[in-house]
């Protein structure tokens, strides 16, 4: 499977793969853009069932957060893209880590952004699933509201019309996705130098599942940004471009 994708930025100028979260789409990182395109060439992609990707296709079962690593090591493969830094949000950051696991000669550099090596229960998230299977995303918002941002935050409603948008089937498989994925064990195999961000008011991925990132990663530095809840991109773009910029620019081995 071909996920949706596009490039911005200078043609030649080194990759920075970036990953979207559960219920977004590459939209996710507008506010990024102008900060990393300056020296950068950006590639988003849409998760399955997400913005422009076809909830199911190519997969047997569902996928798992190693199929969606190699559907992006496929689109690197697919444009002819050798190593890159990766920076990922949540599900786009497990994908992450989990391509710095299985092709280490890839990723270059890992941005975690508010995400985890385990999340929460399975059982809650196949309890996700089957709400979103027979009732859609749309009852998800007002709870979903709460995960992504502290309470007033202005731009919310174009986040939440992402999770409205997408397919509730590809959406329940990510959330299957998320179920099994479980890489506590295998953090300390992540050679890529890695900075990994937490929002201080993150209710989903709390700040303590970025200490167990950063304590057992063994190059990783951290940084917890106030003001934040889930999506830290999009409530402190201020902070967060600042930090990725900073990382890349100073921990990217090139050779
Ligand atoms: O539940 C949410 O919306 C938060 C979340 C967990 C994994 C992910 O990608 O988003």
């Amino acid at each position: 499977m071909i996920l949706h994708h596009r490039f911005d930025g200078p043609p030649d100028a080194p990759v920075v793969v970036l990953g979207p979260s559960l219920g977004t789409t590459l939209d996710l990182w507008e506010p990024q853009l102008p900060a990393l395109t300056r020296t950068w060439r950006v590639l988003r992609y849409d998760l399955p069932g997400h913005g422009g990707s076809p909830a199911a296709s190519g997969f047997t079962r569902g996928p798992t957060v190693d199929d969606l690593a190699a559907g992006v090591l496929a689109l690197l493969d697919r444009h002819a893209v050798g190593t890159v830094a990766y920076a990922g949000v949540s599900l786009g950051g497990a994908v992450g880590t989990t391509l710095a696991l299985i092709a280490p000669d890839r990723v270059a550099s890992l941005v975690l952004c508010c995400t985890s090596a385990r999340f929460g229960t399975a059982e809650s998230w196949h309890e996700r699933a089957a709400l979103v299977r027979a009732e859609g995303t749309k009852p998800l918002a007002e709870a979903t509201r709460r995960r992504w941002f502290t309470a007033g935050f202005p731009d919310a409603e174009r986040y939440l019309d992402m999770l409205r948008g997408a397919d509730p089937e590809g959406y329940a498989a990510c959330c299957e996705a998320l179920a099994v994925f479980d890489v506590r064990d295998r953090l300390g195999d992540v050679r890529a130098p890695a900075l990994v961000i937490a929002g201080a008011e993150d209710p989903a991925t709390p700040p303590e599942h970025a200490e167990v990132l950063a304590r057992d990663i063994p190059e990783a530095e951290s940084l917890v940004v106030p003001g934040a809840a889930h999506l830290a991109t999009a409530e402190r773009p201020d902070v967060v471009n600042e930090a990725i910029r900073r990382h890349l620019t100073t921990r990217w081995r090139t050779a």
